[in-house]
């Protein structure tokens, strides 16, 4: 199996590019299969996430080239299935994203229904409430979800329970080919809603407020493939911040965009670590002592829960007791038990975790528990005494692009290897 074995005590020093953002990239890759002619993808990182989600698509006949790194170029002009398989489907959540255009293109989809994963139950109700309210006919059938609408898909009022990320892309990619006027509240606001907008909308799509919890998408009969580059990943940009800020190190995040950063920026210097952003990118000097703080995850723009895990890695040397508070996801807190081997004092209380900061970490042998808590792992070894073996890197290998290389590179002892 392999590991990664890190040496802790190295303070990370000197620059990382952020790659493109896994969370854009995905809903960006599924949005061309709108188009009946060929897009150009920029900024695409290297992540098993996005070699998945170009398999599902390939499977429903979408012909992608990646011979050059860094750029897609998808041609959908002959999308001639609608079915996605759960072998696919179970491997990445996202790929639960090919609903909308399926509907939008084919008047049919059958998806394997994505089912829970480790941090929480996660399901599709919202998805599909609102491809119903478009008109369409959803039924669950052997572990498959199947959605028709033989007529084509109806412009509708939609009012999202919950600001869900994914239920909002499903429905701008099926809503920018209906018939009609959608209006989409308590939509998510997301940097990665407004770049999956942006995408459309080159497109020939007709979207107007993503961003803000209210979207109107005028539907129009046909979309065409377009040039788009792939925003920042802030949380792949977060997670080297709170590594700078742990280590005491002094690292230049360059592309990492400050106006999708905020609630962490100003979480980063609450704990003292001294924070400078420029138009290019963010600077990130750790401090000691580490301050405690409490934070709570929120849909954007609050505390990102995919930065909940990493920060909670750092509160666990801070010099006081911090409370973390999960609110998106009911079961979010794998790491804490992880954490603990390493010698953290944390306690659950309901939907909080209850950090007492420690002097140090100490490094033994851990397993990442979903992809954020395994970043979060990595985090702690850089700061523990002695060696610290992350297992289970399927999980990293989905949303870090060349994380191994880029920690090595700011100067953490830190490898990959094949351990029994
Ligand atoms: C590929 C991608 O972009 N993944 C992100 C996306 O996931 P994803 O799009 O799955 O997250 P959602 O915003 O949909 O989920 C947020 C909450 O809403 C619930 N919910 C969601 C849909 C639904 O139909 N019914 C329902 O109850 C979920 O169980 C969860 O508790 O947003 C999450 C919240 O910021 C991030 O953690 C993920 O990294
Ligand atoms: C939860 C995450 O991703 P996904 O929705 O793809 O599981 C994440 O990126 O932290």
């Amino acid at each position: 199996m392999e590991k990664l074995v890190i040496h802790g005590g190295n303070p990370l020093q000197g620059t990382v590019r952020v790659s493109g953002a896994k969370n854009a990239v995905l809903p960006i890759i599924v949005a061309s299969m709108l188009a009946t002619t060929e897009s150009t993808l920029q900024e695409i990182p290297q992540l098993d996430d996005v070699h998945t989600v170009c398999e599902v698509i390939s499977s429903l006949g979408v012909k992608i080239d990646s011979s050059q790194e860094g750029t897609l170029v998808i041609d959908a002009a002959n999308l001639d299935s609608f079915s996605a398989p759960y072998d696919l489907v179970r491997r990445m959540r996202a790929s639960f994203l090919v609903m909308g255009p399926l509907l939008a293109r084919k008047r049919r989809g059958k998806i394997s229904l994505p089912g829970g994963c480790s941090i929480g139950a996660r399901p599709i109700d919202l998805h599909l409430k609102a491809f119903e309210a478009m008109g369409a006919k959803v039924n669950l059938e052997n572990g498959y979800i199947e959605a028709s609408v033989p007529e084509g898909l109806k412009g509708a009022q939609i009012y999202l329970d919950f600001p869900s990320v994914g239920a909002t892309e499903n429905i701008l990619m099926a809503a920018s080919m209906a018939e009609g006027r959608t209006v989409l509240e308590n939509a998510a606001e997301e940097p990665e809603i407004v770049d999956l907008a942006t995408y459309l909308n080159s497109m020939g799509a007709n979207i107007r407020g993503a961003g803000t919890n209210i979207i109107r998408i005028e539907g129009v009969k046909e979309l065409h493939g377009a040039v788009h580059s792939v925003i920042p990943d802030r949380i792949e940009a977060g997670t080297f911040m709170v590594g700078a800020a742990m280590t005491g190190g002094n690292v230049y995040v360059e592309n990492a965009l400050s106006e999708h950063l905020k609630p962490l920026v100003s979480k980063l210097k609450e704990v003292g670590a001294i924070v400078e952003e420029d138009i290019d990118g963010i600077r990130v000097i750790g401090k000691s002592p580490l301050r405690p703080t409490d934070i709570k995850t929120l849909p954007y723009p609050g505390f990102p829960t995919d930065m909940q895990a990493q920060f909670m890695a750092l509160t666990t040397i801070c010099q006081g007791t911090s409370v973390i508070t999960e609110t998106v996801f009911e079961n979010r807190f794998m790491h804490v038990d992880e954490f603990k081997r390493m010698g953290a004092k944390i306690r659950i209380e309901g939907r909080s975790a209850i950090v007492e900061g420690v002097r140090a970490l100490e490094g033994c042998q851990v397993n990442a528990t979903d992809l954020r808590a395994g970043a979060a792992l990595v985090l702690a070894g850089l700061v523990a005494l002695g060696e610290t073996e992350v297992g289970y890197l399927h999980h990293i290998d989905r949303g870090y692009d060349h994380l191994v290389l880029k920690l090595q590179r700011l100067g953490a002892d830190i490898v990959r290897v094949n351990k029994e």
